[in-house]
């Protein structure tokens, strides 16, 4: 029997019971919930990371949706959980799901909520600020400056490395890797060459007219290249920064052998995963190589480092922070809530219950699998007005780059269900991206 699992309720009499493994900030997201009827039940455990069998026992024997971290495991008990509990809506308060297993919440025909857009400037901006913090060995001399060694200016002083003309290399040049590559062409007037499964035409764009306009200002202009492959980024760049998602393609995408074809003197930042890393190679890197720095947000084994990584002096190294601006946490709670909230909607409002009991059984059925989805479809298609008016006038979301909605408090509510990642497997038509 699990040990029960302190709770904050909110709206006690509300007939769809959702809960948030966690306290996320702003109220925004408990009101949009209440708003719609849901009995909100926030964990308060003082515990940073829950266990699996933590989140069972939150679960109970009723429970419409669930907004989770990160940090949990969402893999076949907590899905079978939720769906013996009549939950179909799950939301990650984060943009990866490397921590949630999409195969088994198809197989319970729970929907899976993501937060894309909202922590894309935020992320960017700490991925740059790693960069220049460890070109510029900022925390080396604040710790210096602390330990009272300071006693006057000199020639060698904390010598570090100039940004401007050099090159920015990007890996994995999505939402959050093409921001952070305009911030450190646009700002530090870097030369850029980025390796990503798909071509950015964006971002490219976005160099080329830099470009032009530099060049009608006198000025030296900036240029871009698509590598044909990581390795190519890896040898040409004097700072590097990780932004792929975390899969087995990339899996220690960096490790000893690719840390070799490093520049001696390069910067290696990873906002991604901290499993995109050899962490170990890494340490041994740095030792042998003092003029190579790092920034890391993430970590191989979080929340732990791997041995030998906290003394080195070539590493800044944070707590997985990049997305914490007020601002990103709130749109990040906002959107999860709204993920979850739709479903539990959309389930109630057609009364998929039956249909939705088929989803967790079909999955060696393609027919009837098939069937199932045409139904839910030409149900969903026919009522999609009729859905809207009911969760308030929401429009169904569908431009993941409008991101305003989920941040700016003075404006209507976001629109609703923006990003549910297996919706395509679920049959179901609410999510755009
Ligand atoms: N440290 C932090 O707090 C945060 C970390 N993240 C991480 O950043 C990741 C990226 O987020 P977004 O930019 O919004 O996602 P995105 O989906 O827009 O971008 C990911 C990019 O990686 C590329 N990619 C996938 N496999 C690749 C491979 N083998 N080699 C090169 N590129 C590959 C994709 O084509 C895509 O363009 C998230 O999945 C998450 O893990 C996101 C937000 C905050
Ligand atoms: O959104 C994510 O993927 C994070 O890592 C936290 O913002």
């Amino acid at each position: 029997m699990a040990k029960p699992v302190s709770i904050e309720v909110w709206n006690p009499n509300g007939k769809y019971r959702v809960i948030s493994t966690k306290p996320m900030p702003g109220t925004r997201w408990i009101n949009l919930l209440i708003e719609q009827d849901c009995r909100v039940e926030i964990c308060t455990e003082k515990k940073t990371i829950l266990s699996v069998e933590d989140i069972i026992s939150l679960i109970g024997n009723k429970c419409d949706g669930v907004i989770g971290q990160l940090t949990e495991d969402w893999g076949e008990t907590l899905f079978a959980a939720l769906s013996r509990a009549g939950g179909k809506a799950f939301s990650n308060m984060a943009v990866g799901y490397n921590n949630v297993d999409v195969n088994a919440a198809n197989k319970y025909g729970v929907a899976v909520g993501n937060t894309p857009g909202v922590l894309t400037e935020t992320t960017a901006e700490l991925a740059a600020s790693l960069s220049l913090a460890a070109a510029r060995r900022i925390v080396e001399a604040d710790e210096f400056m602390r330990a009272g060694l300071y006693d006057g200016w000199l020639p060698h002083l904390f010598v570090g490395n100039l940004l401007k003309g050099q090159t920015v290399g990007v890996i994995g040049a999505g939402r959050i890797g093409s921001a952070y590559a305009r911030m450190m062409v646009e700002g530090f007037k870097m030369n850029l060459i980025y390796y990503d499964l798909y071509q950015s035409t964006r971002l490219e764009k976005f160099v080329t007219a830099y470009g032009e306009f530099l060049k009608s200002n006198g000025e030296q202009p900036v240029h871009w290249k698509r590598a044909s492959s990581m390795d190519e980024v890896l040898r040409e760049a004097d700072v590097i920064s990780l932004h792929p998602v975390l899969d087995k393609t990339t899996y220690h995408l960096i490790n000893k052998e690719s840390l070799a074809t490093m520049k001696k003197e390069a910067i290696l930042v990873n906002c991604s995963r901290g499993p995109v890393i050899d962490e170990v190679a890494l340490v041994e890197h740095l030792k042998q190589n003092p003029m190579f720095r790092v920034g890391l947000d993430v970590f191989e084994d979080e929340p732990f480092m791997k041995p030998g990584l906290a003394e080195m002096k070539n590493a800044v190294i944070v707590p997985h922070i990049a997305s914490a601006s007020k601002w990103t946490r709130e749109g990040m709670a906002t959107l999860a809530a709204l993920n979850v909230l739709v479903i539990v909607l959309l389930l109630a409002f057609f009364k998929f219950r039956y249909v939705w009991h088929l989803f967790g059984k079909r999955i060696d059925n393609i027919s009837c699998f098939s069937s199932v989805i045409a139904t839910v479809l030409s149900i969903a298609t026919l009522s999609q007005s009729a859905l809207q008016g009911k969760i308030k006038g929401y429009p169904i979301w569908g431009d993941p780059n409008r991101v305003e909605p989920f941040l700016n408090e003075s404006v209507p509510p976001p629109a609703a269900c923006p990003s549910i990642v297996n919706a395509k497997a679920l049959g179901l038509p609410v999510s755009k991206l």
